[in-house]
């Protein structure tokens, strides 16, 4: 399982850095420093523990919401979602080198996406989460079943990942629906040993 992202969080026991560090340790190549709520200060501070450790493991460095902080800091890119700044208008701020994924609830978000030259989608929630507040409603197996489907009608072709209380056991399920992949977070951050966990993931 190559194709999986995972997204910072905090909990009692790690903070948004050991988080991205439990996860490298385990394997994961893709890190997304998501810092609801924090300020661009606070997230700076995380970034300068975080983006060290993606460039030593050859990972990509990916900041949520925050497309002026992500050029400040030369990041590989952005992830937006519905009340950030358009995707059109990040890409003229940030220039084609920059991944910038978008977030998906339904197959006219994909579209609209796909139309402003999102590189990724992140697509869910596939169930409750509540590692994000604010969800949109749950789409289920079926639910990416029918965006994949309709993606394929339509010939749009976007790499699409799954997001939203993913678990070890639902990957298999998930991406036999057709996604490229998955991105997750309180299924590693919470684990009894989160870099044995990630490990767990990467081998499947
Ligand atoms: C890969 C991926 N998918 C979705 C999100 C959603 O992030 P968040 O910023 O919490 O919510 P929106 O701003 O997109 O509504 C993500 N961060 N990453
Ligand atoms: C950022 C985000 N976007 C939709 S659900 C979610 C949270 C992902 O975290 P978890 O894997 O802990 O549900
Ligand atoms: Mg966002």
């Amino acid at each position: 399982m190559k194709q999986i992202q995972f997204i910072t969080h905090q909990n009692h026991r790690y903070s948004y850095v050991d988080s991205a560090r439990m996860a490298l340790e385990g394997g994961c190549r893709w890190i997304q420093l998501r810092m609801k709520d924090a300020t661009d200060d606070e997230v700076r501070k995380a970034a300068s523990g975080i983006q060290p450790l993606c460039r030593e493991h050859e990972a990509v460095f990916i900041i949520d919401d925050r497309v002026e902080l992500a050029k400040e800091l030369k990041a590989d890119g952005v992830h937006l979602g519905r009340n950030d700044m358009p995707v059109c208008k990040a890409r003229r701020v940030l220039g084609e080198e920059f991944v910038i994924g978008g977030t998906a609830n339904t197959f006219d978000d994909v579209e609209r996406l796909w139309r402003e030259g999102a590189d990724y989608i992140g697509c869910g929630p596939f169930r409750f989460t509540t590692t994000k507040t604010n969800l949109s409603p749950v789409l289920g197996l079926d639910g990416y079943r029918n965006i994949i489907t309709r993606m394929a009608a339509s010939g749009i072709d976007i790499p699409v990942v799954a997001i939203g209380g993913i678990l070890y056991d639902d990957i298999p399920a998930i991406m036999a629906t057709g996604v490229h992949g998955i991105a997750l977070s309180g299924a590693v951050l919470n684990a009894l040993n989160p870099v044995e966990e990630m490990k767990r993931i990467i081998k499947l």
